[in-house]
């Protein structure tokens, strides 16, 4: 349903690049088509990259191979490209600049009557993070007298926990906290959001949801492609640095933390600080029993044929960045004592997708003595996949029809695109229009951020000083066999799923 959005003007810093192309334009036009924007709106871009407007919107819009037209016909597409404009920079920061965006913003706002409300978006490198916001301090854009200003910034919100502080603190002298949005794109995701509705919308869940009948939690985010041509910045960052210290501890965030006492920012946002402050320190000695490291070697994928990581380009010969992180943890809180938390991600891996698997205890007693499948029990298995086939399945046994008590592992299967016939929306089209709506749930708040961040610390100080080893995996495999490991004692071991649902009913154990 459309939304009574306020009149604003969106600003993207870094507009030239390639997320701008990629995601954030396409973003604003699935909500002009959607019919969520206000009619006085506008997107300013501004880089340094010299375009006027015409050429900005021939390079987002009408040359931009990522941009798809969808149902809409071309006298929208031009309607939706004339909301575009563009301011080019010299710096970003120099007065220069900031006075020349003061200016374009005042003429957009004096024809548009945007009431001075604006949205800047970061979306350059990193390094501009406080330059920017403090450059617009200068010019008063941080907090305009009529309306509001609000700030996006990209990942990555620092590179460990004293340059998060650092960030946050520099922001925070420009920007009131509940102006800043630190985006992740993976809480855009809907099935992500949908974790909190399973848990939180049906009773049944509750009573079973924690150390007394959960065995372990697994969560994997397994991607096919290789680093491609993002080698380096892929090097500087590594798969913890990536996937798992923002996208993933979110997710467990989702599993884990306690109910709300509300569906708002503030109660949601609470709790998850809650869930990241009760992790158990991995401590460094503890890493090379709790962390495992991979980096892939040449092999074949789903893709094809993968060169090596170290052959890729921008990537030294001598790399010791991990493609690949296997970690199993523990939350020391009240519903979780004594449950393992095992958590994976990896480039070059067999199967692109993201799932949550809920391993329940076994009943106390086996009173059956034959499993089609397991010797001993079933697996009761809640499979929450995020992404591809999104949707759950719950394992269970059942008996098998004939004589005797023969029992054989079956599923219930939910597809979440059965709910709607609607498009589900992208995760930057809803975070966009969270923002827009002034609605921070779905973003990141500071301190948890810093949270997240002192968990992975020890882990990324520790192979820093190399005080573990990084191990080989060849393209294509699930990663370094040594990751197997961490789940000695503790009953399920990794699902490896042989194929998505999309391509083969079911998955299989390895
Ligand atoms: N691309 C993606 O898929 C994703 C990106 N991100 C994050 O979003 C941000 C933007 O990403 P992306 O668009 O890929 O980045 P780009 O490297 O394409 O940079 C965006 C723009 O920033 C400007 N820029 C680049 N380098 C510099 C520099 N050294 N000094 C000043 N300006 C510079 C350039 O514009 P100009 O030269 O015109 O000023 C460039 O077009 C990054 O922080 C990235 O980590 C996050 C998730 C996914
Ligand atoms: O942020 C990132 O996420 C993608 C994976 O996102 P997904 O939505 O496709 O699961 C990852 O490929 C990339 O390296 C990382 O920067």
């Amino acid at each position: 349903m459309p939304n009574n959005l306020d009149p604003h003007v969106l600003v993207i810093f870094g507009a030239s690049g390639d997320l701008a192309q990629r995601k954030l334009v396409p973003a604003v036009f699935d909500l002009f088509r959607g019919g969520y924007l206000p009619k006085n709106f506008a997107l300013l871009g501004a880089s340094r990259t010299d375009f006027t407007d015409e050429a900005f919107r021939d390079k987002v819009v009408f040359n931009n191979e990522h941009f798809d037209q969808k149902d809409a016909t071309d006298e929208q597409v031009k309607e939706f490209s004339e909301m575009l404009f563009y301011q080019d920079l010299a710096s970003y920061d120099s007065e220069k600049d900031i006075k020349a965006l003061a200016a374009r913003l005042k003429k957009l706002d004096k024809e548009l009557k945007v009431g001075q409300n604006y949205i800047f978006y970061l979306s350059t490198p990193p390094k501009l993070y406080s330059t920017i916001p403090a450059a617009l301090a200068k010019a008063g854009l941080n907090e305009t007298k009529e309306g509001w200003a609000r700030l996006i910034v990209e990942k990555p919100f620092g590179y460990d926990e004293e340059s998060a502080v650092k960030l946050n603190r520099d922001i925070q002298t420009h920007f009131e906290e509940n102006s800043i949005y630190r985006i992740d794109h993976y809480l855009g995701k809907e099935t992500v959001q949908n974790l909190l509705v399973t848990r939180f919308a049906n009773g049944f869940f509750e009573p079973l949801w924690n150390r007394n009948y959960v065995q372990s939690v697994q969560i994997t985010a397994s991607e096919t492609v290789g680093v491609g041509s993002r080698g380096g910045y892929y090097d500087e960052s590594g798969a913890m640095r990536d996937m798992v210290q923002n996208h993933l501890l979110q997710v467990l965030a989702h599993v884990a933390m306690e109910p709300p006492i509300r569906a708002d920012a503030h109660s949601i946002r609470n709790e998850k600080l809650k869930l990241f402050q009760s992790l158990r320190p991995i401590t460094r000695k503890d890493v090379k029993n709790q962390v495992i490291r991979g980096q892939y070697t040449a092999g074949v994928t789903e893709k094809g044929k993968e060169i090596a990581y170290r052959d890729a380009p921008g990537v030294p010969d001598d790399s010791k960045t991990e493609t690949y992180v296997g970690m199993k943890f523990f939350i020391d809180n009240w519903r979780w004592a004594g449950v393992p938390f095992f958590v994976r991600t990896g480039k070059c891996l067999p199967l692109k997708l993201t799932e949550v698997v809920i391993t329940f205890k076994n009943p106390p007693q086996a009173i059956f003595s034959e499993y089609d499948d397991y010797a001993m029990s079933c697996d009761n298995q809640l499979i929450i996949r995020i992404q591809p086939d999104e949707g759950m399945a719950l394992e269970f046994g059942m008996k098998v029809p004939g004589e005797g008590f023969r029992v054989k592992n079956v599923d219930m299967d939910f597809f979440y695109r059965d709910l709607t016939k609607n498009d589900v929306p992208a995760a930057y089209t809803r975070l966009l229009l969270d923002c827009m709506k002034g609605e921070p749930t779905l973003y990141a708040r500071g301190d948890s951020v810093e949270a997240a961040w002192a968990f992975i610390d020890p882990i990324l100080e520790a192979w820093k000083n190399d005080e573990v080893p990084i191990y080989s995996y060849p393209a294509g495999s699930w990663g370094p066999l040594q990751a197997d490991a961490l789940w000695i004692g503790e009953g399920a071991g990794w699902r490896n799923p042989t194929a998505t649902l999309t391509d083969k009913k079911h998955y299989t154990k390895q």
